[in-house]
């Protein structure tokens, strides 16, 4: 058998969690010859390993930030950056997961999940063999060779955040991943996110409407304030980790979202 000699060995392992940096970012669009602004001053920095929700009111910019750093929208000024390497385009090391699944329906579970890997040519044994793992991981290793139409909500998005984790992304983008999904369903998925990401740890920045959904999975929130959208508020939760379902019927809980809810209030009033 081949060894790898030290370097080989430190350019085939995954990549660590990401460090995001992002600086002085506005981004306008045009709109029926009219300007909207979306996005203004911007700046925001999530360090390797962190799980950082964006939370604000609806059309503050999140999504935009997000397609921002995923380098799917180019910045009318600032710039973004990942391990300091400037985003000009979707960068290999960055998984995206939606609120809609987007599944192919004439593929099978394990064929979704292998998608990014196909396109890549890197879809042989080795690929189909982590697919089956992320399946066992979420839970769905017995529905491998369904289609999408034999799989409920909640699997259909299982098997969409396992397609965004096969290529062992540093740095994982969500938005609204649950946002479609019933209150039990929501709460199954986060305790499987949290399960997955601290087995394979990584950077995630996660969009949510959700107080409570924010204050359960991140180490910091951020809050936005109405359109054009910059940040309002950096609000660390300092719950203890590994965090369980108990944790919802906690004080320190309630006070968490408390101290959340009272920032967005304060972003949605600095626009009255
Ligand atoms: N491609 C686009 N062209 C024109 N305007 C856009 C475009 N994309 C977003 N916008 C506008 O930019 C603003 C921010 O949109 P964005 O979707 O980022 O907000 P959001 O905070 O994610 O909203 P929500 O919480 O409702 O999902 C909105 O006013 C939206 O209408």
């Amino acid at each position: 058998m081949a060894t790898l000699t030290g370097q080989q060995a430190r350019d085939q392992a995954p990549p660590g969690p990401a460090a995001l940096a992002v600086r002085g970012v506005a981004k306008t669009f045009t709109r029926r010859g009219a300007a909207v602004r979306a996005l203004e001053h911007t700046d925001l920095d999530i360090a390797p390993g962190e799980f950082v929700s964006l939370i604000g009111p609806s059309g503050c910019g999140k999504s935009t930030l997000l397609k921002l750093i995923a380098g799917l929208l180019e910045p009318t000024a600032g710039t973004v950056s990942v391990d300091g390497t400037p985003v000009t385009e979707p960068l290999a090391q960055v998984g995206m997961a939606f609120q809609k699944p987007t599944l192919l329906r004439w593929r099978t579970v394990l064929d979704n999940v292998c998608l990014p890997l196909d396109i890549a040519g890197e879809g042989g044994a080795e690929g189909r063999g982590r697919a089956r793992e992320l399946l066992e991981m979420i839970g769905l290793a017995a529905f491998e060779k369904h289609y999408p139409k034999e799989l409920s909500g909640g699997m259909e998005q299982r098997v969409a955040i396992a397609r965004s984790l096969v290529g062992r992304p540093s740095l994982l983008l969500m938005d609204e991943p649950f946002g479609a999904l019933d209150e039990f369903t929501r709460e199954d998925l986060n305790d499987e996110l949290l399960g997955v990401w601290q087995r394979e740890p990584k950077t995630v920045v996660f969009v949510t409407h959700s107080i409570s959904e924010a204050v359960f999975l991140s180490d910091r929130i951020v809050v936005m304030s109405a359109r054009p959208g910059r940040v309002h508020a950096d609000i660390k939760v300092a719950l203890p980790r590994p965090r369980d379902r108990s944790l919802r019927d906690q004080p320190e809980f309630y006070e968490a979202i408390r101290q959340v809810r009272a920032a967005l209030d304060e972003a949605k009033d600095g626009e009255r």
